[in-house]
């Protein structure tokens, strides 16, 4: 980037190729998996045991640990996570493989009563993915009580053809006696196939729920490869570790401002050159995101760089450049753009 916030000419740098290409959530992929596809599995599986996959979402009020637990689940960072409400706003799938399952895990924002166009699109979003699931893990965090945000989930529920599970999370920030509690007042707020507290941290019944969970998808092929964690392309999840190191210790009001845009990634001998936009609403959150002297986007980039290394597996020499796009949130054509 040039003193002024130009780049250099674009002149030889190539678009980046997604990855992997795969489904949409809720269709059912080819049964042969495409070309990764191992047939290993096929014979690992007893002839008794029905091979079962299906579609998992966690939902619940934004900061409910949906992320985390995805990640847990999973095993592999793939939707980033942070303390800051709403940071997830992409649908994020992880793939859990077992040898006689496979779960699909589908990542949503939190569902909240929208004031922006982008609010109104991530519930219209959300509520797309819950009619297409097999099973709806509702999150409600143990350390938080049963609340208003909550009780306007719990009214979306009664329509659904899923199973509908109800997940206590953060279970190791509370005494058992809170625990009690709050298990009571959520099982009153359904009627849920099941309740299972878990902790994301701490790992407590992690393994337990992926269980319950997967007893509830319907008999079926496997759906993705073996070595598939997640069909999410490479530059979506870039962008989204980008956006995490973005958000780190910024005002409260600045992450819903923040969206990012990876424009090329260049893989070279070992090196993989990436260019990315980081996009603020106004002039003076672009100040507090470059900070003085440029001494916080160097911070960002070398997060964010440290994080993408460890994605892609190559040295990464990254590109960012903070813009301006007037209002975003509540403008059609810039929220097009930025994927929503
Ligand atoms: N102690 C503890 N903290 C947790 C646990 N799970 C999540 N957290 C923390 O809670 C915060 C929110 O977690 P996320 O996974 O980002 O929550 P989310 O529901 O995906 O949030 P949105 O993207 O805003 O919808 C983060 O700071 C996590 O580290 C847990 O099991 N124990």
């Amino acid at each position: 980037m040039t003193k002024d916030g130009q780049r250099a000419p674009k002149d030889g740098r190539r678009k980046s190729k997604e990855r992997h290409r795969a489904p949409q959530h809720g269709q059912r992929p080819r049964a042969d998996g495409g070309p990764h596809r191992h047939t290993a599995v096929a014979a690992r599986r007893s002839r008794d045991d029905a091979y079962r996959a299906g579609f998992v979402c966690f939902v619940g009020r934004p900061n409910a640990g949906k992320s985390t637990l995805t990640n847990a689940i999973v095993g592999q960072k793939i939707a980033i996570t942070s303390n800051k409400p709403q940071t997830t706003r992409h649908v994020i799938r992880g793939i859990l493989h077992k040898p006689d399952a496979q779960l699909v895990l589908v990542d949503t924002p939190g569902l909240h009563r929208p004031r922006t166009l982008l609010g109104t699109r991530l519930n219209d979003l959300v509520k797309e993915v819950w009619s297409e699931v097999d099973v709806l893990g509702v999150c409600f965090p143990a350390d938080e009580p049963v609340g208003p945000g909550d009780r306007f989930i719990a009214a979306e529920l009664a329509a659904l053809k899923a199973t509908v599970i109800a997940v206590v999370t953060k279970v190791d920030l509370v005494d058992p006696a809170t625990l009690a509690q709050h298990l009571l007042a959520v099982g009153e707020l359904h009627d849920f196939a099941e309740i299972v507290p878990v902790s994301a941290v701490s790992g407590h019944q992690v393994d337990r729920l992926t269980d319950v969970m997967i007893g509830y998808l319907p008999e079926s092929p496997q759906l993705y490869p073996d070595d598939m964690l997640t069909d999410e392309p490479e530059h979506v999840l870039i962008g989204e570790l980008i956006r995490e190191a973005a958000l780190e210790g910024v005002r409260d009001e600045l992450p819903h401002s923040i969206a990012v845009l990876v424009e090329e990634i260049i893989p070279e001998d070992g090196l993989t050159k990436i260019y990315a936009d980081v996009y603020v609403e106004r002039d003076s959150q672009k100040a507090i995101v470059i900070g003085a002297r440029g001494s916080r986007l160097r911070d960002v980039g070398t997060q964010a760089r440290a994080e993408i290394e460890k994605l892609i597996g190559t040295r990464v020499y990254l590109d960012l450049h903070v813009r301006v796009a007037k209002e975003w949130q509540r403008d059609p054509r810039q929220l097009r753009r930025l994927g929503f």
